[in-house]
């Protein structure tokens, strides 16, 4: 069976992108998978499949699958993605689009440049709800925390949801950060039982940061918008950083803003780079 496709990323950050408004398919993880690869598939880091809403107030429904085939609750840099998608499918009329993930509400606008503005909702701060599980269980939410790490010693950390779990430590270079390595050990780490993504921060100066994220189910990537909401979301209760913070990603720059308890908003491009059809 044939589907059709749109191939599109958000600062590197990339996604086989389907439409099952209009068409009609079910993908296994194993599908999934295959279609991830970048040598025998299509080859993207997450799968976005968008489909009719099942709640009233919204507009569209937005599925993520990372790579390894595991469906996860949010994925920034690809929201953005799915609101350039249905307008220029002419799925939806309107520039201000509302769907439902599995992790909530979102609201976006695309702006005429191909921009897209993203109400991300709250952070999710609650060891709990993140899910964290600090060192000795203590339930009170903390701005950082030290968890042991085999090989690595004590690692400072903050926990933050976005919908979808991240871990934000602080480093002096970014380019020497430990990314390859210590990022997939905080990954599966037993701290976090739905595991995590771990980002990889250098404050350059209140309003700029410097981010890499190792992403669960993924590796690193160009670009995490989540993780640039959650390192934003941490070094502000860190005290590091003020409300409205550049993030430089490996494959470019987001804008995050987030007053210090409402919604975090995040500001970045999209890019659609081809359209195909594939055998599934
Ligand atoms: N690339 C994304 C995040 C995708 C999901 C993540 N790998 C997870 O497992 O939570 C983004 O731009 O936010």
């Amino acid at each position: 069976m044939w589907i059709k496709f749109n191939k599109m990323h958000g600062l590197g950050n990339d996604f086989m992108v389907v439409d099952l408004v209009t068409q009609h398919a079910y993908l296994t993880p194993m599908q999934i998978r295959h279609l991830a690869d970048r040598n025998f598939g299509v080859g993207f880091d997450q799968l976005l499949l968008v489909e009719v809403p099942t709640k009233h107030d919204v507009d569209f429904k937005y599925r993520i699958f990372n790579s390894d085939g595991s469906e996860v609750e949010n994925c920034g840099n690809g929201a953005r993605c799915f609101a350039r998608f249905v307008y220029e499918q002419k799925l939806i009329g309107r520039r201000n689009i509302r769907v439902e993930t599995a992790s909530g509400n979102m609201t976006l606008e695309l702006t005429p440049e191909n921009d897209v503005i993203v109400n991300m909702g709250p952070p999710i701060l609650a060891p709990a709800d993140v899910p964290f599980i600090p060192e000795g269980n203590d339930p009170s939410q903390a701005v950082s925390y030290k968890i042991e790490v085999a090989g690595h010693g004590r690692i400072e950390l903050g926990a933050v949801s976005m919908g979808n779990p991240h871990a934000v430590i602080v480093v002096d270079n970014i380019d020497t950060a430990p990314v390859e390595t210590l990022g997939p050990i905080i990954e599966a780490h037993t701290s976090f039982p739905s595991k995590v993504n771990a980002g990889f921060m250098q404050v350059i100066n209140r309003n700029h940061i410097k981010l890499r994220v190792f992403e669960r189910g993924v590796g690193e990537t160009k670009a995490c918008g989540t993780g640039a909401c959650g390192a934003v979301v941490s070094g502000i209760l860190r005290g590091l950083l003020d409300h409205k913070v550049q993030v430089d990603l490996p494959g470019g720059s987001l804008t995050i803003e987030w007053d210090g308890k409402g919604d975090v908003i995040m500001t970045g491009p999209t890019s659609n780079v081809f359209e195909g059809r594939v055998n599934i």
